[in-house]
């Protein structure tokens, strides 16, 4: 797909594709509920031509973030910049600069994928000779459907549909809310290409996910937000280095009954009679050690093995938040 181009854009590209400055988020009294403090003055500068991840457990303030970016929440303070366009100051220039791309599938079942996008274009004032149905339809793999009733779509056909939608007005920026929700591996990995497809042609992609292996392996920037504030925001890389645990997972060559002596300041564990896995901190301490220390016991290893600490380490120290087997982030 072409790099955008026609979007209103001041005469520099900006460094950040999107800026928030101390913004906060009130929510007035609704019944008996008080005001609920939804955004705490959020700083996050998402880096123009990045792939970031929003993270956060259920009731963060994902959304409200989201939507005021899409200008359909109106902040309570601060500021909030897309493409150099503060929300309140230029809702329409800034809104001109994403697409979002919803959780839900909202579509109406009687129109094609042709007359959608066509129509969509037509509600941001894209001129007809500037549409890009069909090129669109063919970059989400839709070209063959492009006439046929949405409700003949599959699930999947209906999400690539929904990123086409988003991007009928060429907007530099993409926000994906959730895209892979209920989604099944296969697609959630097509889904996964054509967003780095996307990213890679210039396009700059936010997403917030429950999924942290998602985040993992496509996001170059990630942010973990709890309770309305910023609780971590760098490069994935930076970020998984914060937690300084490893674990060498051993296969022994007879049965033990207990951890050795000789492992006095690790911890171990000792799952099976021959499998031994010892946490270690990399920054002050040496896997060789564990090795040598086993070898003065006498005992013999089979095979080795590391482990090293994942998103979803971060994600709970920072957060204090439970996590299912499944890989989906829950509140705290
Ligand atoms: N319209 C509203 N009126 C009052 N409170 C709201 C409203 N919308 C959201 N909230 C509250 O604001 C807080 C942040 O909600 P938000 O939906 O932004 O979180 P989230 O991170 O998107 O959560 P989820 O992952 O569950 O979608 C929550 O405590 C929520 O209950």
């Amino acid at each position: 797909m072409a790099a955008p181009t026609d979007t209103p854009t001041p005469v520099s590209l900006p460094a950040n594709a999107v800026e928030l400055r101390g913004l906060t988020k009130i929510y007035q009294p609704t019944g008996k509920a008080g005001p609920k403090h939804a955004l705490k003055g959020i700083d996050l500068a998402i880096p123009r031509g990045s792939l970031f991840g929003l993270l956060g457990p259920n009731g963060a303030g994902k959304s409200t973030m989201i939507n005021i970016l899409a200008g359909l929440v109106n902040k309570t303070g601060g500021t909030a910049t897309i493409w150099g366009h503060e929300v309140s100051e230029h809702p329409r220039r800034a809104r001109a600069s994403i697409g979002v791309v919803p959780q839900e599938l909202n579509m109406d079942p009687f129109f094609t994928p042709r007359e959608m996008l066509e129509l969509q274009a037509g509600l941001y004032g894209v001129p007809k000779k500037e549409r890009r149905t069909d090129e669109l339809l063919e970059a989400v793999g839709l070209a063959d459907k492009a006439d046929a009733h949405a409700r003949s779509l599959s699930g999947g056909m209906k999400r690539r549909l929904m990123v086409a939608k988003a991007m009928v007005h060429t907007p530099p920026v993409l926000i994906l809310d959730e895209p892979t929700a209920g989604v099944d591996v296969e697609l959630r990995r097509q889904l996964w290409e054509y967003v780095r497809t996307l990213n890679k042609s210039g396009t700059t992609v936010l997403l917030t996910t429950h999924y942290l292996q998602e985040a993992e392996e496509l996001c170059d920037t990630i942010a973990i937000i709890n309770h309305g504030q910023v609780v971590a925001c760098e490069p994935k890389t930076t970020l998984l280095r914060r937690v300084d645990n490893k674990a060498l997972c051993l296969t022994l060559e007879r049965d033990l009954t207990a951890p050795p002596p000789s492992l006095e300041g690790y911890t171990v564990e000792l799952p099976e009679p021959r499998r031994l896995v010892v946490r270690y901190q990399p920054s002050r301490q040496r896997a060789g050690a564990i090795l040598s220390a086993l070898a003065a016991s006498g005992i013999g290893i089979v095979d080795v093995t590391t482990e090293e600490s994942d998103l979803e380490d971060i994600f709970l120290q920072l957060t204090g938040g439970a996590h299912s087997d499944t890989g989906v982030i829950h509140a705290a």
